[in-house]
């Protein structure tokens, strides 16, 4: 099978350095940060962030985690399975049908450290010190990154006076995951479906050897392969309810996963849920004549039910079917 891409090299994402030691609030540094987050939201919907918040050391850790949790039995992995009121799965395992490569593990609240015990203790009932630490620690230097992204986003609207509730308003969740390297007669197959993310904004990481992540232009014509380009890279994320939110000032990139080798790709990343029972709306200090209101007040529960737990049709089309004015 081949999998139709049309790509005009050199085409890459834009990359923003959070690496700096003065990047703080209200600094000449953080402005200059800002007005590239938003430009590369509003163009890409997404971007390549340095931050070297996570040393090579524990990038190493999370992803030899990863690999140790899979390697686990399946009904160890299955016992930590929960799913939603919405079908969907978003605590312990999960696997989608239609993506055999694609495994899951979900820590939802993972800044709360007894909901990583509590998944840790079900799949190592011995223990696992390491593995909850590690996966504590590296969740944190997400979570610290999302911070800045989303406040200098809300910024970028002049929306300060929302940013603490916006912080507040959703849920981390960390994900590791896995895609089974493919067989050896086999070229290339889709390891996830092209979808938009529907949270508020996904941090992805992933092991250095597999790449596979590829994210559509706006304009729709090509493909970009997201290649991070080193240790420090994290590939920062658009999602729907951050669109809604921003009166479409953001854009949700259209992404899919291409796996091509016979070698496994584990991906850690930060998924920021909008909280249960938040309905979201845009400010109106940012709707106007020349701006009108584009959707109606969005329950992202909901929308999740609607778009329901697989990727299909789920695009920006199928959002304004949803909740478009
Ligand atoms: O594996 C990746 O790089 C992307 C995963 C993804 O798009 C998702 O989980 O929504
Ligand atoms: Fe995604």
């Amino acid at each position: 099978m081949t999998i139709s891409s049309k790509t005009r090299f050199p085409l890459s994402l834009p990359v923003i350095d959070f690496s700096s030691r003065d990047l703080k609030p209200k600094t000449p540094e953080w402005d200059s940060v800002r007005t590239r987050v938003r430009k590369a939201l509003e163009e890409y919907g997404c971007f390549e962030a340095l931050f070297d918040g996570a040393s090579t050391e524990l990038r190493k850790a999370i992803f030899k985690a990863a690999e140790e949790l899979y390697d686990l039995p399946l009904e160890t992995k299955l016992s930590t399975k929960v799913s939603t009121k919405s079908g969907q799965i978003y605590k312990g395992y999960g696997t989608i049908p239609t993506m055999p490569l694609y495994e899951v593990m979900g820590f939802y609240g993972v800044d709360n450290p007894e909901v990583v015990d509590d998944l840790t203790y079900k799949l190592w009932p011995q223990g696992n010190i390491t593995f909850s630490k590690n996966v504590q620690s590296f969740a944190e230097k997400l979570i610290e990154l999302n911070v800045k992204v989303r406040t200098m986003i809300l910024e970028s609207f002049g929306l300060e006076k929302y940013v603490k509730d916006h912080l507040n308003s959703a849920t981390n969740q960390f994900q590791l995951i896995k895609y089974k390297g493919l067989s050896d007669n086999t070229e290339e197959k889709l390891g996830f479906d092209p979808h938009i993310d529907r949270q508020f904004l996904t941090i992805l990481s992933q092991n250095d050897v597999v790449d596979g992540l590829e994210i559509k232009t706006k304009d729709g014509e090509e493909w970009i392969k997201s290649k991070p380009s080193q240790d420090s890279s994290f590939l920062v994320m658009a999602g729907a309810s951050l669109h809604v939110l921003l009166n479409g000032g953001v854009f949700p990139p259209l992404h899919r996963v291409v796996m091509t080798g016979k070698k496994d790709r584990y991906v850690a990343g930060l998924f920021l849920r909008p909280k249960e029972g938040l309905i979201i709306n845009a400010p109106e200090e940012i709707v106007d004549d020349e701006h009108p209101r584009l959707y109606k007040p969005f329950d992202y529960e909901d929308y999740v039910k609607f778009t329901n737990t697989y990727t299909k049709k789920r695009d920006l089309s199928n959002l304004k079917t949803y909740c478009g004015i």
